[in-house]
């Protein structure tokens, strides 16, 4: 699914009332009942729904809502911010419909000094600000949303939680920002719900549809998407009936330690469950009986060295190599590196010590094999990239970095990003918080590298399998709980992962 702008989204809107064609008040009636349905499902009339309006089209969102409740025998009450203009087009038209339906009690306030008392059990439905906030909350709506934010009722946003930005937020005011329990938002994802620091303020959120025009979102260009069942289906393609190992690629994984040899095992396994037909792992010469016997399906290369990875086999039967979990940042393992990073051939996936490395030398990022895939959690990109104030600014950074250096970043985090040459951002839409666990990078690192070695683009690995990774993820938390996760779940489930996504095509 294409990402956009609040200002893009706001295009969009427009197309679909010119072209549908529909009306602007009957579009944002539809709008409404989307929130209306999700309110009756998870709300009952014994609670009160208080509303605090803005002067625009949000605002007519909430007026919208208020009517429709009301109808239901919901008690509604309406608290429209006076800023000292009159309701203009479909806004005024809803604060009309409201005044001669006569159910909904309507308020309007200039001030913090009118901001009502609410029972505990209100709900709080913030329609001030959405998509057309031109800039920080300050003053009188800044003081309602601080009073909003003192309360403990639940708090529903409408479309964005007021105050909050759809992209950057760097020169925002925290404080002056509603912090909701839930924000249903229309029809896509707004950017900003993507970011680990925004989660205060929107709470869980969930996009309904509102049947924007299918030709406004396809003329609309984006290079942001949040990636869908869809975009990996394509990759993960059925196999022939006559096909063999040879056809499925040989990877080399370089992994492990002394005391690290875990990180060998997980990425091998989950290498092998994505589908290679082949896999080599490259380990120093005391981990050879634990990955003989933790991992009996793949071959062993074994370095001189008994404890670090400091040589690697001839390279010319690879298509694709991994290189980084468990392997330490030693000397000698920082020269073997750069030596990898001179003779291969093939893209290589680098995750761990091995971009801690790269961080100590980032000369050699130079020398990255085209199309190559790096995989830095939050504190290995600091250390490769630089600092950052926030996600937004971040992901800024990780779309130059992948440029500069034609390399496919992917940022790893709860919505992991992934950064292509071409300037594209991929946000995944799966996994859960059970998979911030020891070990869980290394089985991305295997499926990655299982994906690329049988001859997947680097950008389409690098999406489908980090949506894999998540989906196992998520199957995996279904049965064994987020709590008990641990990585070897993500690979046990990984078998799960390609049957649900083959499920409907089938
Ligand atoms: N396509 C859709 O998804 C649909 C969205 N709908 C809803 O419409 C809003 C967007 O409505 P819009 O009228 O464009 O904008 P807002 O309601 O968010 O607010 C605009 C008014 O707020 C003033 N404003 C902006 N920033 C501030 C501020 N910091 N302090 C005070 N006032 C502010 C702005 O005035 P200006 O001075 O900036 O001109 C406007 O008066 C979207 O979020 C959805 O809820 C449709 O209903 C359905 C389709
Ligand atoms: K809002």
């Amino acid at each position: 699914m294409k990402l956009f702008t609040t200002k893009q989204i706001a295009g969009i809107d427009k197309f679909t009332i010119e072209n549908e064609p529909i009306s602007d008040i009957d579009l944002m009636e539809r709008a409404a009942l989307q929130i209306t349905h999700w309110l009756v499902k998870r709300f009952s009339t014994e609670q009160k729904m208080v509303f605090f309006a803005g002067p625009g089209n949000n605002g007519g969102d909430a007026l919208a809502i208020a009517c429709q409740l009301a109808n239901l025998d919901f008690v509604c009450e309406v608290f429209l911010l006076d800023f000292g203009k009159e309701l203009k087009g479909s806004p005024a038209v809803n604060w009309k419909r409201l005044e001669e339906q006569n159910k909904v009690k309507l308020v309007k306030f200039k001030d913090e000094s009118g901001f009502p008392e609410l029972g505990l059990t209100d709900v709080i439905l913030d329609g001030m600000f959405g998509s057309g906030l031109s800039r920080p909350l300050e003053g009188f709506p800044a003081a309602i949303v601080e009073e909003i934010n003192q309360l403990e009722n639940t708090k529903v946003a409408i479309d964005i939680p007021s105050g909050l930005m759809g992209e950057d937020n760097s020169l925002n005011i925290p404080g002056n920002i509603i912090k909701a329990d839930f924000t249903l938002t229309f029809q896509f994802p707004k950017i900003s719900f993507l970011f680990p620091e925004n989660e205060t303020y929107t709470g869980k959120w969930e996009v309904l549809p509102i049947g924007l025009h299918p030709g406004g979102i396809e003329q609309t260009p984006s290079n942001t998407f949040f990636i869908e069942e869809e975009d990996v289906k394509k990759t993960i393609a059925s196999r022939s009936k006559f096909a063999h190992k040879g056809n499925f690629g040989h990877a080399l994984l370089i992994a492990g330690s002394f005391g690290k040899m875990g990180a060998a095992v997980l990425a091998s396994r989950s290498c092998l469950r994505a589908g290679v037909g082949l896999l080599t792992t490259h380990i120093p010469r005391l981990g050879y009986s634990i990955i003989q016997t933790a991992v009996p399906e793949a071959m062993t290369s074994i370095d001189q060295h008994d404890a670090i990875f400091t040589e690697f086999p001839d390279l010319s039967a690879f298509s694709a190599i991994g290189v980084g979990p468990g392997i330490d940042k030693k000397r000698n393992s920082q020269k073997a590196l750069c030596e990898l990073l001179e003779k291969a051939k093939v893209p290589l996936v680098i995750d761990a010590d091995g971009l801690n490395i790269l961080s100590e030398n980032s000369e050699w990022l130079q020398k990255l094999p085209g199309k190559s895939i790096l995989t830095p959690h939050p504190g290995e990109f600091k250390r490769l990239v630089g600092n950052s104030s926030n996600s937004y600014e971040r992901i800024q950074q990780q779309k130059e970095f992948a440029q500069k250096y034609h390399t496919i970043v992917i940022l790893k985090g709860a919505y992991t990003v992934i950064a292509t040459p071409n300037g594209q951002l991929f946000f995944n839409s799966t996994g859960n918080p059970g998979m911030a666990t020891a070990g869980s990078g290394d089985t991305l690192t295997g499926i990655l590298l299982g994906l690329l070695a049988q001859g997947i683009s680097s950008e389409a690995a690098a999406i489908a399998g980090v949506y894999l990774h998540g989906l196992a993820g998520d199957l995996a938390a279904r049965e064994k709980s987020e709590p008990a996760l641990i990585a070897g779940d993500i690979t046990d489930y990984l078998g799960k992962a390609f049957i649900e996504l083959n499920k409907e095509t089938n």
